[in-house]
């Protein structure tokens, strides 16, 4: 039975994400729009807020950043509750990379299209049991994604902190790797991977590199995993050189498409970022769950996007 305080609607509200000038705007609409709001005070509330609402709630919506929304699926789904309740995105941080990726433009449009927009079933991604909806890049430093500026990540998205961390870490050491990619259902291979890596990414959308034209594809069931080789350092010094870096082949620049991957350190443990949030892991697994999270989505969200040329897979780098 319900408690009494159980609200249909909840929302999970970041004070201080973005410019922190969108409480008042972002408590007026949710009230219009029957949302009892639940304010978060520090790190980890957002989880812990979405995990005790999500099992009354039919709608959970994070306001706030990429880090909000990742707290709020990782509460929805710690409640076991991703099959009854639909998430909602209320973009009020910097980069605010998946709303633009589900065609959300702001925080009024977010309210327009909860109450009027079509309902899709995204892909999740999970990283030893924690769970992203973005993406989620090992070689990144705690340090340079604390200090990544809200400039950087709202132009580049996931790349900001790539930048941040080659620009910080003057001796930047590489990363011993081996990466083992699952055989997926178009015909991916099983594949490994073996080298010194700077970074490895992983998308859960097929483009993550922040652009504002950018459409995912999150419903295909398959992670998109970059492994930038140590030898592309040279190219990786400006934000320019990175998009175009992965905007087209590179001999440096290892792609595949999995459904699920192993990452190994050869050497040490390695700093991951998950939508931002950190995690340590020597031995690190990666899968999908297709289709596992309700959310309401904007007109020009495009569920199944032309951007094959981007992704020219298999036969590409070493196996
Ligand atoms: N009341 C609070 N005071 C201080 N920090 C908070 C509070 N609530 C949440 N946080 C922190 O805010 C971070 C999440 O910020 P979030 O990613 O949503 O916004 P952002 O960084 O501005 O945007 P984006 O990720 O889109 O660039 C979490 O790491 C969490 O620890």
């Amino acid at each position: 039975m319900a408690s009494p305080e159980a609200s249909d609607r909840v929302l999970v509200l970041n004070p201080v994400s973005g410019s922190g000038d969108h409480v008042d705007d972002v408590a007026a609409l949710a009230a219009d729009h029957g949302f009892e709001v639940r304010t978060t005070e520090e790190s980890g509330d957002a989880k812990r807020l979405a995990r005790e609402a999500a099992p009354d709630a039919d709608l959970v919506a994070a306001a706030g950043g990429d880090g909000t929304l990742n707290g709020v699926v990782n509460g929805v789904a710690a409640a076991d509750a991703l099959e009854t309740t639909t998430v909602a995105v209320v973009p009020a941080g910097t980069g605010n990379n998946f709303a633009a990726n589900i065609g959300v433009q702001g925080i009024e449009h977010t309210f327009t299209v909860i109450e009027d927009g079509r309902r899709r079933e995204l892909d999740i991604g999970a990283a030893n049991g924690r769970v992203f909806v973005n993406s989620c890049v090992g070689g990144v430093t705690a340090e340079a994604s604390s200090e990544t500026s809200s400039e950087s990540k709202a132009e580049l998205g996931v790349l900001a902190y790539v930048k941040n961390t080659l620009e910080t870490v003057g001796e930047f050491d590489s990363l011993p790797l081996r990466v083992e990619t699952a055989a997926g259902p178009d015909g991916e291979t099983a594949r490994a991977w073996e080298g010194e890596a700077l970074f490895v990414l992983i998308g859960n959308c097929r483009r993550f590199t922040g652009a504002r034209t950018a459409q995912a594809h999150v419903e295909d069931g398959l992670l998109e995993v970059t492994i930038v080789e140590d030898a592309a350092t040279a190219n990786l010094v400006s934000g320019a050189a990175l998009e175009r870096l992965f905007g087209q082949e590179s001999t440096h620049i290892v792609r595949r498409r999995t459904p699920s991957l192993t990452i190994d350190s050869r050497e040490d443990s390695i700093e991951f970022s998950l939508d931002g949030e950190m995690l340590e892991a020597e031995t690190l697994h990666l899968e999908t769950t297709p289709n596992a999270l309700e959310i309401p989505v904007g007109e020009g969200y495009q569920p199944d996007p032309d951007d094959g040329e981007l992704w020219p897979l298999e036969g590409t780098g070493p196996s």
